[in-house]
């Protein structure tokens, strides 16, 4: 006699012939009918969430040449919070390149004080992205959110805008580095040009419009002989593009303030330095240098004159960041329309006292009781100027900006932190 499981389901395929009027399979295909109802009730649903959730991620994550993730439900409470201020009439500040040297340090005084900050950082790998992470591990740790993310991304900046307001922008993010500008020209364009209109675009839309400030620099003043560089000196002789990208940038700015009301303080900042400072930057590379014992490259200019630079302690700098945001002045435009003049402000932010480069190796040699081994070279024509000074009086006039670190004290400190941060045996082979 043949088992219920033969009589059902008969090994040769094709020969199954259901009998209709036999009570089991009368009880089967009920069951089997609203088992395969089922089944594709829940196909019909899965499809329905994915297609739902794909459709949410393509219009929160904006475009696909981005290959970011932001977006959601729990990203956009995240920016909220970070946004939120503590303090009467605090500012609520887009900070661009908050994972950077300066942006980290004005993102940390401005949420210090109350106010609400939201960071944009692309952690690009123009020098090592786990000191950028660093950074922001060290913003989070005070409330700050950095959203990972690109200037040029035009959705993601519409996005930030629509989900904040924002009253002010502090605009750092940018290709910095004056020599490298010959390796890799490309990338100033795309972020100090193009970014920069990118941003400008999303804050002219914006409603109401924040007020700008950014980083211009002291390099826009070029092969300018004149000292101290005023803001009222020609500079129309950039030596680098670096420095030509940043001399457009204040020209775009101008346009976006003439046109659209948007209220615009550009910073030039001379050589800025300190803890968590830029790798790239002749401070911090000599440093790494000297502590591991290998040579370093003393630039020198014409007719063997040292070449010297008017450094500027990253504290001073922030001060002078602050007093810009609050002095800055309302953007007039709405609606993408100019309803009134704006102000449009440029600044030197820089320490009135210029120092040699080969000064600044003895300093460093002090501080870290080492011995710098030096290769002296003639200063290679790769976008370098032989000096920078700052005349600093409209800035102290308007922003109330007095810088208080002189180079030895400012080095002192961020020796301090290198050491602490990478040890004194930073890169050394292990034996
Ligand atoms: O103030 C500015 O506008 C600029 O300051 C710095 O540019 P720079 O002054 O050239 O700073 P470093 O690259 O740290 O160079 C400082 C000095 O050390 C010299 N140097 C640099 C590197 C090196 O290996 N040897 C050397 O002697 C340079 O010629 C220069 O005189 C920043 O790198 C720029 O991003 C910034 O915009």
């Amino acid at each position: 006699m043949p088992s219920l499981q033969d009589e059902l389901f008969p090994s040769t395929p094709g020969k199954f012939k259901i009998d209709r009027n036999h009570p089991m399979n009368r009880h089967f295909h009920r069951c089997f009918a609203s088992t395969t109802t089922m089944f594709f009730w829940a196909l019909f649903f899965i499809a329905l969430t994915a297609s739902y959730l794909s459709f949410q991620s393509f219009v929160d994550s904006g475009s696909r040449y981005f290959s970011v993730s932001w977006g959601g439900i729990q990203w956009e409470k995240q920016l909220r919070h970070s946004a939120q201020t503590h303090r009467p009439n605090g500012l609520s500040v887009l900070v661009t390149g908050a994972a950077g040297f300066v942006g980290t340090h004005v993102s940390l005084a401005l949420k210090k004080r109350g106010d609400g900050v939201v960071g944009l950082d692309n952690f690009n790998s123009y020098y090592d992205p786990s000191l950028k992470k660093a950074r922001k591990s060290l913003l989070s740790d005070h409330g700050i959110f950095v959203v990972d993310g690109d200037l040029n991304d035009a959705r993601l900046l519409e996005k930030l805008f629509d989900v904040v307001v924002f009253s002010h922008v502090m605009h750092l993010a940018a290709q910095a580095g004056v020599r490298y500008a010959m390796e890799n020209p490309n990338s100033y364009v795309h972020s100090n040009i193009a970014g920069l209109v990118t941003l400008l675009e999303a804050c002219k839309s914006a409603n109401p419009q924040p007020a700008v400030v950014w980083a211009s620099s002291s390099s826009v003043y070029g092969l300018n002989e004149k000292v101290p560089f005023s803001e009222s000196d020609r500079t129309d002789q950039p030596a680098s593009l670096y420095a030509a990208t940043k001399k457009a940038g204040e020209e775009i700015t101008h346009t976006y303030n003439h046109i659209y009301g948007l209220s615009i303080t550009g910073l030039r900042f001379f050589t800025v330095y300190g803890p968590w400072g830029r790798p790239d930057m002749a401070y911090f590379s000599f440093t790494r240098n000297i502590l591991q014992g290998k040579p370093i490259t003393v630039f020198r200019g014409k007719n063997r004159v040292d070449l010297a630079r008017d450094f500027t302690y990253i504290d001073d700098i922030v001060k002078g960041c602050l007093g810009s945001l609050d002095t800055s002045g309302k953007s007039t435009g709405s609606g993408g329309k100019k309803t009134g003049p704006a102000a449009y402000r440029i600044f030197n932010l820089g320490n009135t006292s210029p120092v040699t480069v080969p000064t600044l190796v003895s300093i460093l040699e002090r501080h870290l009781k080492v011995k710098a081994k030096k290769n002296v070279v003639e200063m290679p024509g790769n976008g370098d100027v032989p000096f920078t000074h700052a005349n600093i009086s409209s800035a102290r006039k308007e922003l109330g900006y007095k810088p208080t670190t002189d180079l030895q004290t400012g080095l002192k400190k961020f020796v301090r932190w290198y050491l602490s941060y990478y040890g004194y045996n930073h890169g050394k082979p292990v034996n």
